[in-house]
């Protein structure tokens, strides 16, 4: 028995009740699934190459800023057209390659604060209109977050989208409390503490009026979050609350289940083996991981650089004759690869960090 059984689409982008099946497996085995972000085809294929290693399924999403990274930095954003484009491509081109692995995939988008709702709206016109002809949304999911707006109309705003995303049976993931750090290019950094720790009356508040909606939702809820890496000590993670907001909701709703909320983890880089594991154990079905994997790819890069230096100053000659072409060595297939495997190598550790390595 793993994950596959209770998928009815055991390959490739997974959409609707299979995205929520998955998250509940996780919940009951206690695992959780990372989130990557990508940036480019190279970035996708390095993290669909670890989760297919691993046997684990595996999440992609694209931030607005990566999106637009995806469509190219030479082309214009001022109405969001380049983090629709990017985002859009991204996903087509996932889901063309992704059953070349053999594993699921959730096909997700990353925050999106209030100015940039427009880019939502945009990637919704998309979802809708494959919908039109596939009968299931080009996304599996997408994140709206509105946690540094008031609380009402944080909720309230998040309820109009999960009205839009239900009839395609699509999933929204929502944030309250903020994450510290930096997103979407917003600082966060000196955000007052008390704001990064959610209060479990705000759990239930969310959950009972989102689950009026629909079931296909989860809540990044803040316990101390912080994107990015920085010195030890620095950020004091509480994955403890994370049992508190379980157990309020599952008592105000007569729950026989343990963990009925979908919980999200954003700000994964830095955080140890036992926050992991005491945030899985309180619900958390997705984990967040960006900066860990950016310093990754980097160093399988910059360490073929290093070791290859006196075959890279010239197109022709090195130390081995001054005739000698060097095409061998600066041929991007060979030099950005090595940032793949760094990568691929990271994500592998992030899928045993998880307990997600094996699952399917
Ligand atoms: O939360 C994240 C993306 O939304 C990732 O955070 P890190 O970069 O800190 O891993
Ligand atoms: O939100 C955090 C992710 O690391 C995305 O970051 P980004 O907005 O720099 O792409
Ligand atoms: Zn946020
Ligand atoms: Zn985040």
């Amino acid at each position: 028995m793993g994950a596959s059984d209770v998928l009815s689409r055991k390959t490739g982008v997974i959409v609707g009740d299979d995205v929520r099946k998955l998250f509940k497996y996780c919940q009951e085995k206690k695992f959780a699934i990372p989130a990557v972000n990508m940036t480019s085809s190279s970035t996708v294929v390095s993290a669909l190459e670890a989760a297919r290693d691993s046997k684990s399924p595996l999440i992609l999403q694209v931030s607005q800023g990566g999106a637009a990274y995806f469509a190219g930095k030479g082309v214009g954003n001022s109405k969001q057209e380049a983090s629709i484009g990017g985002a859009v491509a991204a996903a087509h081109y996932i889901r063309s390659i992704a059953p070349y692995y053999n594993i699921p995939v959730v096909l997700h988008t990353d925050h999106c604060a209030k100015k940039l709702l427009p880019w939502l709206d945009g990637m919704l016109d998309a979802d809708e209109a494959y919908f039109k002809l596939h009968g299931e949304p080009l996304f599996s999911s997408h994140m709206i977050d509105l946690s540094e707006e008031e609380k009402d109309w944080n909720i309230s705003t998040t309820a109009k989208y999960l009205q839009r995303a239900a009839p395609m049976s699509q999933w929204l993931e929502m944030e309250i409390g903020i994450t510290g750090g930096e997103e979407d290019g917003v600082n966060n950094e000196d955000v007052d503490n008390n704001s990064l720790y959610t209060q479990p009356e705000d759990i239930y508040e969310i959950y009972s009026t989102l689950s009026k909606i629909s079931p296909y939702f989860s809540i990044a809820a803040g316990f101390g979050n912080v994107h990015g890496v920085y010195s030890p000590g620095n950020v004091k993670l509480h994955p403890e609350l994370l049992s508190k907001h379980q157990n309020y909701v599952k008592e105000k709703i007569e729950t026989s289940d343990p963990k009925p909320v979908f919980l999200v983890f954003h700000g994964g880089s830095g955080s140890s083996k036992q926050e992991f594991s005491e945030a899985i154990s309180n619900g958390v079905v997705k984990v967040n991981l960006d900066t860990d994997l950016q310093y990754a790819y980097l160093t399988g890069i910059r360490d073929y650089i290093l070791k290859n230096k006196d075959y890279l100053m010239t197109q022709v000659g090195n130390p081995e004759g001054p005739g000698k072409p060097n095409k061998k060595f600066y041929d991007p297939r060979v030099w950005v690869r090595e940032g793949e495997k760094t990568m691929t190598t990271r994500v592998k550790e992030a899928l045993q960090d998880f307990d997600a390595a094996g699952q399917l």
